[in-house]
C-alpha cells in the first residue's frame, strides 16, 4: 500500500490507541494465570493480535466479547509443537521463557523483520536455567525444551530490556526464592512497566535499583480485569504533528504512566512547543519551535517522531542512543538519515549521537518505511510541514502498532490518500 499525505493544518482531537507494550503484557499474564480475565480497552495491532494467538496456542482461550478480550486460562499448556510471535520482538523475548514452562519441545518462529533481529541471548540464558535451546545460527526459528527452573542468574541487560521482561514474567510463575542480576540494563521504564503489570496480576518482584530482582516466595498469576492505557509511543506523532502543524488534543494519555515514551513531553518543552497537560488529555500546539538535546537511550521508540520533531526545529537537534536503534525493526539510525535525506533533511551520525539539521525546509518526497511501522509514521508527520506532497511505499507498517493511525491524522485534519494492497510478509 502506499500513503500520500499532503501538506496541511492540524486541529481537533482524538484518543490515544491502546498501548502494544501494556497489551502483551496482560495478555502473557492472562495465559500464566489461572481464571478469567477480562482486558478493556483492548490493542488490536498486528502485535497484539499475535499475542493473543500465542496465548491461545500455548492453552488459553480468548473471546471477543464486544469491546473486551476475554482470556481464560489454567496455566500454560500447549496445544501445539509450534507458535509464531508474528513480528513482534517484545512478543518473542517474552513469550519465549513463557513457553518454555511447558516440559514439551516447541519451535517459536516468527516473520518480516522479526528473522533478521538477534535471539543468541537464550542459548546462553536458557540452558543455565534447564531449558534446552537450538536456533538458526542466533536467529529464529528457535527450537525449545522445557521446564524452565527458576534459579539466581546474572544477564546482561545492554541489546534489549525484552529478554529480561520474559524471564521475569516466566519466574513470576515458578521461582520460589530466586535472584534475577542484571548488569548495564537499557530501556529501564519497560521494566517498570512489567513489574507494575505483574503486581496488577498478583505477582511481586523486589526491583533493587534496576540491577538485582528478588523473588521471595512462591507466587501465582491472579486471573483479574485489566484496563489497557493509551499508548505515549503512539500518541508521540501526533503530539510533534500538533506541535509543527497546528493544535491538537489526544485523550487516554496518563501523565502518571511508567511508558517510557511519556518522554516526549519533555522534547516537545524543550522545543518550546505549547502545551496543557491534563491528568489524561494533552494539549499540544504549534509555536516557534527551538533545536533541543535530549537522551533517547532508554526510550529508543521515540527517535522518529523525535526526528519529525527537530526537522522543523530551526538549527541543528542533538539526539543521544542511536546506539539503540540497530536491531529494530530497521536499523532506525540509518532508515531515518536515508528517508529524511530524500525530503532534504540532513541528519549526521556521530556514534551514539544523531544531529539533525533542522528548519532548513522539508521537501516534498517517495520515501519508504522500509517495512517499519515508526519510519512510515514519522515521514507521514514531517509531511504536514514540507513544500509538496509526501509519499509513502509500504505505508501499511504502521498496523504493527498503530492500525487507526492514518484514520487518526485524518481526524485531526490532515488530507491522506491510500491506494493499493496491503502486502503480507
Ligand atoms: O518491552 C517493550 O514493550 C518494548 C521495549 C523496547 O525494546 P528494548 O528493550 O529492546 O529497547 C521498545 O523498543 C519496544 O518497542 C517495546
Ligand atoms: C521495536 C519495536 O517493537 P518490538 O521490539 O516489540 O518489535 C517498536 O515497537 O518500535
Amino acid at each position: 500500500m502506499i500513503a500520500t499525505i499532503q501538506p496541511g493544518h492540524i486541529s481537533g482531537n482524538v484518543t490515544a490507541n491502546p498501548s502494544k507494550s501494556a497489551m502483551q503484557r496482560a495478555v502473557a499474564a492472562a495465559l500464566l494465570a489461572t481464571g478469567r480475565t477480562v482486558i478493556r480497552n483492548p490493542g488490536l495491532s498486528n502485535d497484539c493480535l499475535a499475542a493473543l494467538e500465542v496465548a491461545e496456542n500455548l492453552g488459553a482461550m480468548v473471546k471477543r466479547v464486544g469491546e473486551e478480550i476475554h482470556i481464560t486460562s489454567k496455566g500454560v499448556a500447549p496445544f501445539y509443537d509450534e507458535i509464531n510471535c508474528g513480528e513482534s520482538g517484545l512478543g518473542i523475548r517474552m513469550f519465549t521463557p513463557i513457553t518454555a514452562l511447558a516440559d514439551r519441545t516447541i519451535t517459536i518462529s516468527g516473520h518480516g523483520s522479526l528473522v533478521t533481529r538477534p535471539m543468541d541471548f537464550f542459548e546462553q540464558v536458557l540452558p543455565q536455567l534447564g531449558v534446552s535451546v537450538k536456533s538458526n545460527g542466533g536467529k529464529l526459528p528457535l527450537e525449545i525444551k522445557g521446564p524452565l527452573q527458576a534459579k539466581d542468574i546474572t544477564i546482561d541487560g545492554s541489546l534489549s530490556s525484552q529478554f529480561l521482561t520474559g524471564l521475569l514474567m516466566a519466574f513470576g510463575s515458578v521461582a520460589e526464592k530466586a535472584t534475577i542480576t542484571v548488569d548495564n540494563l537499557k530501556s529501564k521504564p519497560y521494566i517498570a512497566l512489567t513489574l507494575q503489570l505483574m503486581e496488577h496480576f498478583g505477582v511481586k518482584v523486589k526491583n533493587e535499583n534496576f540491577e538485582k530482582f528478588h523473588f521471595e516466595r512462591a507466587q501465582s498469576y491472579r486471573a483479574c480485569e485489566y484496563t489497557v492505557e493509551g499508548d505515549w509511543s503512539g500518541a508521540a506523532f501526533l503530539l510533534v504533528a500538533a506541535a509543527v502543524a497546528g493544535k491538537a488534543e489526544v485523550h487516554h494519555l496518563n501523565t502518571q504512566s511508567a511508558q517510557s515514551d511519556k518522554a516526549i513531553m519533555e522534547a516537545l518543552e524543550k522545543a518550546g512547543a505549547d502545551i496543557l497537560p491534563g491528568m489524561f488529555t494533552i494539549i499540544v500546539g504549534k509555536s516557534g519551535l527551538q533545536p533541543f538535546e535530549i537522551d533517547a537511550t532508554d526510550c529508543p521508540d521515540l527517535f522518529p517522531p523525535l526526528v519529525a520533531l527537530a526537522a522543523n526545529c530551526k538549527g541543528t537537534t542533538v539526539i543521544k542512543g542511536v546506539s539503540r536503534l540497530a536491531h529494530k525493526e530497521s536499523d532506525r539510525g540509518l532508515t531515518l538519515q536515508q528517508e529524511f535525506g530524500k525530503m532534504g533533511i540532513r541528519i549526521d551520525l556521530d556514534g551514539d549521537l544523531m544531529h539533525v539539521h533542522g528548519g532548513t525546509g522539508i521537501k516534498g518526497a517517495r520515501v519508504f518505511s522500509h517495512n517499519d511501522h515508526r519510519i512510515a509514521m514519522a515521514c507521514a508527520v514531517a509531511a504536514l510541514t514540507a513544500d509538496g506532497p509526501v509519499t509513502i511505499d509500504n505505508a501499511e507498517a504502521i498496523n504493527k502498532s498503530y492500525p487507526e493511525f492514518y484514520d487518526h491524522l485524518q481526524q485531526l485534519g490532515a488530507t491522506v490518500a491510500t491506494e493499493g494492497e496491503t502486502v503480507k510478509h
